[in-house]
Formats: structure tokens, C-alpha cells, sequence
């Protein structure tokens, strides 16, 4: 019993922590519609709803008619999925996003340069997309931890766009084998604590269930404080999360494991 309650309570949390996201090339103005329709849940709202840059304005339509403009804030991606070293297109794309309407953007860290050993391309790049935001949106720095590997190599990423001026490390595009993880998670985790800096976290990638969306929670609240879980410093970027967590919410977790498309909702 006491563990269900818990469930619930995860589920809740983490729905307000959630930002709701569509990245498929199949996106259009019709399924973004959609995706903000879905924000609008019996047992509230998502942090976020993440599009591609395209779709913003279509996002901020959709909200407003469904009165969750403000409440519901849009994020948007840029270098994405590639990760490239282009520092000045990155910029550019940041600048272009955030003057479409986004509040938040996540960009790609140049992480394949880190591999091979510059580090200055990924800070530039940081420092110019933060500056690019102009202090009317957040930055989110996605670090693609699944292709890092390394964990020295995901905590100096970590540390880098930390120094450059991310508002938010954020683990994986979604787009590779291998996105969030409870190691990366601690060691981004741990890297944020130890900057002393005022940046959150974001676990993008293959988070489907109430289950799963636990124990990131946990391990957050372990590593940073309870009061520390808010949707300003965590979230979690998702598409396929949002019905199993009302499924949780409705009293029928043994559907909730069935579900891993949010299609119905
Ligand atoms: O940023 C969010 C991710 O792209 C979502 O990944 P997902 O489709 O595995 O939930």
C-alpha cells in the first residue's frame, strides 16, 4: 500500500516535472496541436512541451487555446541531434528559436570535439547559445551522455557547459542507442552539486514509466535535497512517458505497465 501511495506520488511529481516532447521528422502543425492538447491532464500539467523550432509558434497557439500559455512553457532544440562544431550556426539557430517564442532551448553540446579533445569548441558554443538567449530563455545543455561513455568524459562536459553558462546539463537527444541512465544521471548530478552553481538536470531519453521516473527522482532528491526537485532544476524530456504516469494517476498501474504510447491521451 505504502509503496502504490508512493507510486501516485511519483507520478504526480513527475508529471510537473515533465517536459512533454515531440522530435519526430514526422512532426506537423496538426500533431503539435495534439501534444499541447495532451498537457491538458486530469491531474495537471507538464512543465514543458518540447518541439522542433518550427512548430513554436504553432505550440504557443495550441497552449493559449487550451489556457495553458504561461503555465506550460515551450521548449525547443537546436544543433540537434547532431552535435556539431559549427559554434556560429548554433548561435544563430539559439537566437532564432527564442525570438520565435521559446522559452527554453536545448542545445547539442559539441560532444564529438570533446571526444577528440577540444574542449574549447563546447564552451565557446555554450557561452555563445547562453548569450544568444538574452536572458529571456533558458539554456539546456544536452551532453549526449549515452555516446560520452566515459564517465571522466560526462562529468568534464558536465563541468564545461556548467562554466559556459547552462541554465540546465541534460543528458541524451533521444536519437542514440543509448540516452539516460541512472550512472550518467549521478554523475551529472554530482557535477552540479559540486559547482555550487544554480543549474538543473534533465533526464532526456527512454524514460517510459512512473517506475523508472522514480528512481531518477530519488536519486536527485539523494544527491541535491527534496525541496531542490522542482520543475526550475529538473526535468524529465519524454514522449512516452506521460501514460503510463496517468495511468499511475488514475488507480490502474497494472495497465500503466502495458502502456508505452501516449497515443490514447
Ligand atoms: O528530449 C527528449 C527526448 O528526445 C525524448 O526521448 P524519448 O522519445 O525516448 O522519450
Amino acid at each position: 500500500m505504502t509503496a502504490s501511495i508512493n507510486m501516485t506520488l511519483a507520478a504526480r511529481q513527475a508529471l510537473s516535472l515533465m517536459d512533454l516532447t515531440s522530435l519526430n521528422d514526422t512532426d506537423t502543425d496538426a500533431s503539435t496541436e495534439s501534444l499541447c492538447k495532451k498537457a491538458k491532464t486530469p491531474f495537471g500539467y507538464p512543465a514543458a512541451v518540447c518541439v522542433y523550432p518550427q512548430f513554436v509558434v504553432t505550440a504557443r497557439r495550441a497552449l493559449t487555446a487550451h489556457e495553458l500559455n504561461g503555465d506550460v512553457k515551450i521548449a525547443t532544440v537546436t544543433n540537434f541531434p547532431h552535435g556539431g562544431d559549427d559554434i556560429m550556426g548554433a548561435a544563430r539557430e539559439t537566437r532564432e528559436a527564442v525570438a520565435s517564442g521559446a522559452d527554453e532551448v536545448d542545445v547539442v553540446f559539441p560532444y564529438r570535439a570533446l571526444m577528440a579533445g577540444d574542449e574549447e569548441t563546447g564552451r565557446e558554443l555554450v557561452e555563445m547559445c547562453h548569450a544568444a538567449c538574452g536572458g529571456q530563455a533558458l539554456l539546456k545543455v544536452i551532453i549526449e551522455a549515452g555516446e560520452l561513455k566515459e564517465p571522466a568524459l560526462i562529468k568534464r562536459a558536465s563541468e564545461l557547459a556548467i562554466e559556459a553558462g547552462a541554465d540546465f546539463i541534460k543528458t541524451s537527444t533521444g536519437k542514440v542507442a543509448v540516452n539516460a541512465t541512472l550512472e550518467s544521471a549521478e554523475i551529472m548530478l554530482q557535477a552540479i552539486q559540486d559547482s555550487g552553481k544554480d543549474v538543473g538536470f534533465k533526464a532526456a531519453g527512454g524514460v517510459k514509466t512512473a517506475e523508472e521516473a522514480a528512481e531518477y527522482l530519488a536519486l536527485a532528491a539523494k544527491i541535491m535535497g527534496d525541496q531542490w526537485v522542482s520543475p526550475r532544476h529538473f526535468r524529465f524530456g519524454a514522449s512516452s512517458l506521460l501514460g503510463d504516469l496517468l495511468n499511475t494517476l488514475s488507480g490502474n498501474p497494472q495497465t500503466a505497465s502495458l502502456s508505452r504510447n501516449d497515443g490514447g491521451y
